[in-house]
């Protein structure tokens, strides 16, 4: 069976040493559509390594990804890359993120579902270093057609939007060649480049990556909410509702919730606002 849900969870923690410098960081924020000086002065802190500073998304990349290429492949789980779609994801800040560091990350499968259809992989990360913890990352992972092995459901809960117009609404255009540019980050699944293994997944034509536009709108919210200080942000939890395309606009909406947390969506402004991003949330000093 290629997901064996208790010999997933069974399976000890495996731990790898990541390293990263300015150069990730830059490729990263240009992965992710940082701009020019010429249409925001404000730019240069995510490209200029003299002036840089590192949007906490990096930590999804950061080490060079996840070296996902022909399968995702572990104790208990062994599916093919055409049936993964990323589902969520959260990271939490312990500290702010260096523009070069080393440290150890530790990764394991905290919970498989069966959604009847589809499978969902949790999968959690904790990276820390020798001066301690500096972020955690849970990624959720909808596997298609691998569920009815007999688990359990999990939880289900979405969030309510507030009832009233956002606080703010961004938008913010995918380049053409995003995923081509996003991918040098180290996720090379071919479902973001390949027009013939897009189709064999199911889609037209090459998708972006949901991490792609994960940084993309969390860079938003801090450009036009948070003063442009990504050291405001502690938490960042989002799920993937619908894809997006490169060439289409994102359109973010953003409410500033009592108590103080930001809540956000993102849609595909051409698609007559098709969601992309909901149950979106940064917390933040
Ligand atoms: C460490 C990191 C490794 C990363 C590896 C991944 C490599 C990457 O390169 C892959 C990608 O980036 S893929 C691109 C990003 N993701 C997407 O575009 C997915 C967009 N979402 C969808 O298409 C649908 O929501 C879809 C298809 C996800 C679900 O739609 P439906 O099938 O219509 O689902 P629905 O019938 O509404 O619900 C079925 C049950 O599943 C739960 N669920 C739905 N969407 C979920 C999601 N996004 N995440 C987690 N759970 C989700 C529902 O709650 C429901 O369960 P229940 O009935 O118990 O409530």
């Amino acid at each position: 069976m290629p997901i064996d849900a208790r010999k997933a969870l069974a399976a000890e923690p495996r731990s790898t040493e990541i390293a990263w410098d300015h150069k990730d960081v830059q490729l990263y924020h240009l992965g992710i559509g940082a701009g020019t000086p010429a249409t925001d002065p404000a730019e240069l802190r995510y490209t200029l390594e003299s002036r840089l500073h590192v949007l906490p998304s990096f930590a999804t990349v950061a080490g060079a990804g996840m070296g996902v290429v022909g399968g995702l492949s572990a104790p208990g789980i062994e599916v093919d890359l055409a049936a993964v779609l990323h589902g969520s994801q959260t990271i939490e800040l312990h500290r702010p993120l260096p523009v070069s560091g080393g440290a150890t990350s530790t990764s394991g499968v905290s919970a498989v579902y069966d959604k009847g259809k589809a499978a969902i992989l949790v999968l959690r990360t904790d990276v820390a270093d020798a001066e301690g913890p500096l972020w955690t990352s849970e990624a959720q992972l909808y596997v298609r057609g691998e569920g009815g092995f007999g688990g359990e459901r999990g939880p289900s809960a979405r969030l309510e939007l507030p009832g009233r117009a956002p606080d703010l609404t961004a938008e913010r255009p995918i380049r053409e060649d995003q995923a081509l540019l996003y991918r040098l980050s180290g996720d090379w699944n071919p479902l973001h480049a390949d027009p013939d293994f897009a189709k064999l997944a199911g889609f037209d034509r090459p998708i972006l990556h949901g991490l792609c536009s994960y940084g993309m709108v969390l860079k938003a919210a801090v450009d036009t909410a948070l003063d442009g200080d990504v050291g405001r942000v502690r938490r960042w939890s989002a799920r993937f509702a619908g894809v997006a395309y490169p060439g289409e606009t994102l359109r973010v909406r953003m409410w500033r919730l009592d108590d103080g947390t930001l809540q956000l969506t993102a849609s595909a402004a051409e698609r007559d606002d098709a969601p992309v991003l909901a149950d979106a949330l940064v917390q933040h000093t």
